[in-house]
């Protein structure tokens, strides 16, 4: 290892982008996240983190996206993506946030010769680098930092540019496997939509073709990536976009987009005149990784489809198509869900394939499907994919249907490992997932919804004066510290019919949330702000700040 860092230049370049001497960074689940305005540095120092980390996996492609999602507008944020198009490595997180919170050039320049020698990286590697962003004002200003970095170590930088972070994902997929034999598509926007689109037109074929969907862009980076796949469906499916508005200052994620549906349990008021009784429509989030569908039904009243739903739905018509194909002896289907899938969803779905539960976080279920044949993971908040093992891929690829009807089945299921997007949850591919099983079922939303009743359910925030004193297992359903505070939410739980209920430190927020369901909505809400107040009680909260609604 004979390159040496180029201090210099690091100095130079690191001298443009003092840290904020109050701040603390922390790489978290979703990368670092926080107000816009004060993320300089750590846009700058990202930069020479992901051309360290090219060199170290010997040149190959890092992916970096300039997003903070269904965040409001003024935050933003950063996050790395490995060569597969999977999120970074999690010892690496570490580093990131070792070298975030350097205080001065010269601590940055000491924490990296102190990763180059643990991390073994050679420096005579090249460095790779392709990056995008969302549509925060805040984000021109950022990239131009981060691009300092990649001066700073004479690294190769693609700028994707405006672009929504499921199609970052893939461009570094694609261009890592550019050439091989699992080359995973052409590197390029249109490579992506041609791609999914492909995929879409081939299995809603011969279909009839639904009525018209309503699809909610946030008031992000999603309308452009809407607005470009519209013209790749042609007349295969019609899509109504609405909240396209990325220009306009504190439109995005503002009163619309999946989380927000999601967390009101209410449909955006600018979907309002799109929507008359029986339409359903959906929701994209500010980086177009999230979905949730909803639908007014014949009374105008609104039903949510969240991402447990959608689960239900595409891992029913995998095993469908799975078992036409004649390869149901070979290939299992499995799901993975975390905590917060709605109880009558982990029932639905356990009665039918094997069901994994894992911590909250995409990396969590991303790894824990990997484990399955055919893996297909949903956060309730609608982020998810499904996975096909390369062994499945394989066979898939070399099965020899013995019928015509064998045959169609496994056309379908090659058409599905096109159109769904495997690097991470991507909203337009989900979308087109969702579409196309219901194009296959003549399934309305009604139909959809009616595969089993969501439980009733309320989640809780509780500020805590320590939220770190809060240790979870059992996939973090269950509580281990707090000693004792366990047994109090079970002698709780008992008394609720069909009650549910746990306690989990936040990893995105200062608090600790609490989820309860139960058989009556008035229940869940009951059993939910009773735990609020025994957590805020039992761990030292000042009664003068009690909120009202604890019990
Ligand atoms: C209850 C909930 O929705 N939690 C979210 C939220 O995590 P917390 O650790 O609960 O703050 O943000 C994560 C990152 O976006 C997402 O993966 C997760 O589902
Ligand atoms: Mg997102």
């Amino acid at each position: 290892m004979s390159a040496q860092l180029p201090i210099e230049a690091i100095s130079q370049f690191s001298d443009l982008h003092p840290k904020p001497g109050h701040i603390r960074f922390q790489y978290g689940t979703a990368g670092f996240r926080t107000l816009g305005s004060v993320l300089d540095s750590v846009l700058f120092r990202v930069g020479v983190l992901a051309a360290l980390r090219s060199k170290k996996l010997d040149g190959k492609t890092i992916g970096v996206m300039v997003t903070a999602s269904h965040n409001p507008e003024p935050d933003n944020g950063v996050k790395l993506v490995d060569p597969r198009g999977e999120m970074l490595e999690a010892a690496w997180e570490t580093h990131a946030t070792v070298l975030a919170n350097a205080s001065t050039t010269p601590d940055f320049i000491e924490a990296l010769e102190t990763l180059v020698k643990t991390a073994k990286i050679d420096l005579s590697k090249p460095a790779r680098v392709v990056y995008a962003r969302d549509t925060r004002p805040s984000g021109p200003a950022l990239v131009a930092a981060f691009e300092d970095g990649l001066k700073a170590l004479d690294a190769e930088g693609r700028n994707a540019g405006v672009t929504t972070t499921p199609i970052l994902h893939y461009l570094v997929r694609s261009i890592n496997t550019k050439g091989t034999k699992h080359e995973y598509g052409d590197d390029s926007e249109e490579g992506y939509f041609t791609k999914l689109s492909g995929g879409f037109k081939k299995l809603v074929s011969g279909k009839p073709s639904l009525p018209p969907l309503v699809i909610d862009c946030a008031n992000g980076v999603g309308t452009d990536a809407v607005t470009k796949i519209i013209g790749y469906l042609g007349d295969s499916l019609k899509l109504i976009p609405v909240n396209t508005a990325t220009t306009t200052p504190g439109a995005l994620n503002n009163a619309c987009g999946a989380d927000f549906v999601k967390t009101s349990q209410k449909f955006p008021p600018s979907v309002a005149p799109h929507l008359k009784a029986g339409q359903r429509a959906c929701s994209l989030d500010g980086d177009a990784d999230r979905l949730i569908y909803y639908y007014l039904d014949e009374r105008s009243q609104f039903h949510m489809l969240d991402g447990d739903k959608i689960a239900a739905l595409v891992a029913a018509f995998i095993v469908e198509l799975v078992k036409a194909a004649g390869l149901d002896s070979e290939i299992q289907v499995g799901v993975v869900q975390t905590a917060y899938a709605n109880g009558s969803s982990t029932k639905y779905l356990t009665e039918r394939l094997p069901v994994r539960c894992v911590p909250t976080g995409v990396k969590h279920l991303h790894h824990a499907a990997e484990h399955f044949p055919v893996g297909v993971y949903f956060e309730a908040n609608g982020h998810g994919t499904v996975l096909f093992s390369p062994e499945t891929q394989e066979k898939l690829e070399s099965h020899e249907p013995s019928t015509p009807a064998q045959s169609t089945a496994l056309n379908h299921l090659l058409s599905l490992t096109q159109l769904i997007n495997q690097t991470v949850g991507d909203a337009i591919s989900d979308m087109l997932l969702v579409e196309t099983v219901l194009a296959h079922k003549s399934y309305s939303g009604i139909e959809w919804d009616s595969l089993y009743v969501d439980l009733p359910n309320r989640l809780v925030k509780v500020i805590v004066v320590d939220r770190h004193a809060f240790k979870t297992e059992d996939a973090e359903r269950r509580l281990v510290s707090p000693k004792g505070l366990q047994a109090r939410i079970d002698d709780l739980v008992k008394r609720y019919d069909g009650g549910r209920s746990f306690v989990r430190p936040s990893g995105t927020e200062d608090v600790v949330r609490v989820y309860a369901e139960a058989v009556i909505k008035s229940q869940a809400d009951d059993l939910a702000f009773r735990v609020a107040g025994l957590v805020y009680d039992e761990t030292g909260g000042d009664p003068v700040t009690r909120p009202k609604e604890f019990i």
